[in-house]
Formats: C-alpha cells, structure tokens, sequence
C-alpha cells in the first residue's frame, strides 16, 4: 500500500485493473504456431493522495491505460516468452514511465494450453487444455529492485496407498481411527521465490522460468509419490508437504522459500449395513469421495541465508 498521513489520519491506498485477460500467437517461419492465454491483474502503489481528498485526479494513471499496456506489451513481444519475463516487462514499464508510481505488483495466472498430438504427430496450431495453472507475482520498486514468485495451483493429486495417519491426540472428541493404510488426495497450490533481487540479475533466456516451473513440478511430484514401483509412506500430510518444499529449496539455489498448501481431500470408507444384513463392508476398496470439508494444511519453508 503507498501510505500517507494527512490530519492525523493514516491513507493507505492501491489501485489497478484486474482479470484483463489477453492471449498472443507467434507463428514461426516453418508454420508451428506457439500460443499463451495470460490473465494479468496490475497494482500500482502511487502518489495520488490528490484524487482521494481534492476531486484531483492529475496524478492518476487509468486503470483504462493499465489494460491496454497489456495489449499494447502483449504485441510488442515478438518472441515467446515466460510468463515471468512479460510480468517483470509489464512491472517495469508502469514505475519507469511514471513518475509518481513508486511499487508495481503484477500477477499473472497462465492457462494451460498444450499442443495436441494426432497419431502421435504434434500439431501445428491445434491446443488443449491441461489442469494445472502455471502463476507468477512480480513488485518491482522505481530503483529496480525486484521480488520474483512463481507457482502452481490447481495441482490434484491422489495416491490409493502408501498413507497413514497415527499417534495424534486422541480425547474425548477424537473419533478417527489411526491408520496405515489410508488414500491421500489433495489440490497442491504451490508458491515459490526466486533470489534474483533485481531487474538486471534475472537470467536471459526467454525460457528460463518456463523450464523451472516444469522442473520444480516434477520435484513435487516425485517427492509426493515416490519411486513408481514402491512409492513412499507419507505419515501425514505435513510430513509429505515438508518433504515436497525441502526437495524444491535441495535442487535449486536460486529458490529461496518455498509455501505449500495442501489441503486433505477426504476418501471415506464406505461401510452400509441394515438391521440385519451388511451390504458392504470397507475393505480398502470402495470409497466415498467428498470436497467438503476438507483438511488445511499449509506451510513455508525459507533458506536461513536469503542471498545467493
Ligand atoms: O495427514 C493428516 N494430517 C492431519 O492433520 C489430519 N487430521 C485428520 O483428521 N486427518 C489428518 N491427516
């Protein structure tokens, strides 16, 4: 928020455009078309304490203005490029050009169109859409200073065994059983911040944070579900979120915190009976799937040195 303190009062103020939402084609010269859906929400911290307490509104960018600098960066971009690098481009653009703007906070959440294969053959111009959302947050400061966080959301993942839940606190309230046998589902939102403090220490490659996103999700997941054969005993959801962040923030020095959230999607076993006749009995095999309520678990973990 851009503070200011006026007749003993405290302004805290932001304004910006949200869910502009814009899509971009780049064509390359053998005809493969590339595509990003991109849905971009823009916050500006601004001295512009004029407009809320004099009708003045000569220090206000629009919001208007805000939206069509999407499209207008969107066009200029006339290579591909990450979701990050066009969040940094955008941030950059609204504090270097205006005087009055001192923070840009820029978030993006990318749809997940993949190209499709027909007979195994990847086609030109033809997409669909996958699950899970890649995201972005970048603040950019007028000096150039940066905070850079990617992530996921929208991850669900199940695993039919190889999850327990034992020696919690059992009173007088406590009526689930423990367990070692157990499914464990959840919908992995995932966040994580980059050490690059500055516009001019990000890496160059236009795909830079493209690969790391898709390396960061293989991480998560092979942590989540362990060796195909065997898998790995998860003792609970947070033991196996703990175990997802360390092995984010092991593989890649240029990740300095990693959040999890996790919620426990619940698969309850299923056992009907009448009077006299049991009609199922649960026997690790027919399950009641629900979405509510649901556990929520959530946690972050931060390297203690924060500079690479
Ligand atoms: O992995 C779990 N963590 C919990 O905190 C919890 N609480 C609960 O009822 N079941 C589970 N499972």
């Amino acid at each position: 928020m851009a503070n200011t303190d006026i007749e003993g009062l405290k302004l805290e103020q932001r304004h910006g455009k949200a869910r502009v939402r814009v899509a971009r084609v780049w064509r390359s010269k053998e005809g493969r078309h590339f595509t990003v859906e991109w849905k971009v929400n823009i916050s500006l911290l601004s001295d512009c304490t004029a407009a809320y307490l004099r009708h003045d509104n000569s220090d206000i960018v629009a919001t208007d203005t805000m939206k069509n600098t999407v499209y207008v960066k969107a066009k200029e971009c006339s290579e591909q490029l990450s979701v990050e690098d066009f969040a940094i481009l955008l941030a950059n653009h609204f504090t270097s050009s205006y005087r009055q703007v001192t923070t840009a906070i820029v978030n993006i959440v990318e749809k997940p169109w993949e190209r499709v294969s027909i007979n195994g053959q990847p086609h030109e111009h033809g997409f669909k859409l996958g699950s899970e959302k890649h995201t972005t947050e970048v603040i950019v400061q007028k000096s150039g200073a940066l905070q850079l966080t990617s992530g996921v959301e929208g991850l669900a993942l199940l695993k039919t065994t190889k999850s327990g839940f034992e020696g919690f606190v059992r009173d007088k309230y406590t009526a689930l059983p423990e367990t070692r046998e157990r499914m464990l589902a959840t919908e992995v939102t995932a966040s994580w911040r980059y050490s690059y403090d500055s516009i001019s220490s990000i890496p160059r490659n236009p795909f830079y944070f493209t690969e790391r996103y898709l390396d960061v999700k293989k991480v998560l997941l092979e942590t989540f579900f362990g060796p195909p054969k065997e898998g790995v005993y998860s003792a609970s959801v947070q033991s196996t979120l703990y175990d997802m962040a360390k092995a984010v923030l092991n593989r890649f020095l240029d990740i300095q915190s990693v959040q999890l959230k996790m919620p426990n999607i619940h698969f309850l076993p299923v056992n009907i009976s009448s009077k006299d006749n049991q009609m199922v009995k649960f026997d690790d095999d027919v399950y009641l799937p629900t979405d509510e309520p649901h556990g929520s678990i959530e946690a972050s973990l931060s390297r203690i040195w924060s500079k690479m």
